[in-house]
């Protein structure tokens, strides 16, 4: 059976975030592309290995990364300077369709692949300068489910919790960066190799 190419008919669920605005597409590709996305993602991207200083020591950051985007996207955090790789094939297609999706024109994605659930990324907040004031993010999951987790910046009692499952898209606006913080914690529990793709638009300030 062919592809099914339409994305923007798929169903959505909106978060109960205040002061926030995240939108969930749980079956945004379809299990066959999401299958064939993944094989691609992970064969064809050039997956580094960075460290971070932490307490004075060079650690490695417990997962593996890359930055795709048009040339001058330079994206720096925690100190490392991110040029941009050009776009590869399998990255356009998956930007295509969340532009699409979404309305937006992204012109840097971040890679992030969980080996396991020794892999994750602590509380943090998409707000560096670059991204501008209530940047969009648009966020796809390949591979094993893992959960996402989100906490008020200030009002402690507001939390949330959704599932990133294979194919999945979530898409963050408004005020989440600035009043939220999300994380994808470490488990215990068996889970399988995970991909993640975070779409960004970056102001870009010279060239
Ligand atoms: O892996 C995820 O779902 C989240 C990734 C993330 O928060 C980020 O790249 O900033
Ligand atoms: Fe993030």
């Amino acid at each position: 059976m062919p592809e099914s190419t339409t994305h923007s008919a798929r169903p959505s669920l909106t978060l109960d975030v205040p002061e926030a605005d995240v939108v969930l597409y749980p079956s945004f590709f379809s299990t066959a592309q999401a299958d064939r996305l993944l094989q691609q993602l992970v064969e064809t991207t050039r997956w580094r290995q960075d460290s971070m200083k932490m307490f004075g020591e060079l650690k490695p950051l417990p997962r593996l990364t890359a930055w795709y985007g048009d040339a001058g996207a330079r994206y720096v955090y925690s100190g490392i300077v991110n040029e941009p790789l050009p776009w590869t094939t399998a990255l356009v297609e998956v930007k295509d369709a969340v532009e699409s999706a979404s309305g937006v024109a992204f012109n840097g994605v971040l890679l992030n692949r969980y080996r396991d659930g020794r892999d994750g990324m602590g509380w943090h907040a998409d707000d560096e300068p670059e991204f501008g004031e209530d940047p969009v993010i648009a966020s796809v999951s390949f591979g094993g489910t893992r959960n996402f987790q989100l906490k008020h910046k200030r009002r402690k009692e507001l939390k949330a919790n959704v599932e990133l499952t294979h194919g999945s898209l979530l898409v963050m606006r408004g005020g989440t960066q600035a009043n939220w913080l999300h994380q994808i914690p470490k488990t215990a529990k068996p889970v399988g190799e995970r991909l993640n793709l975070t779409f960004r638009r970056l102001v870009v300030l010279d060239e």
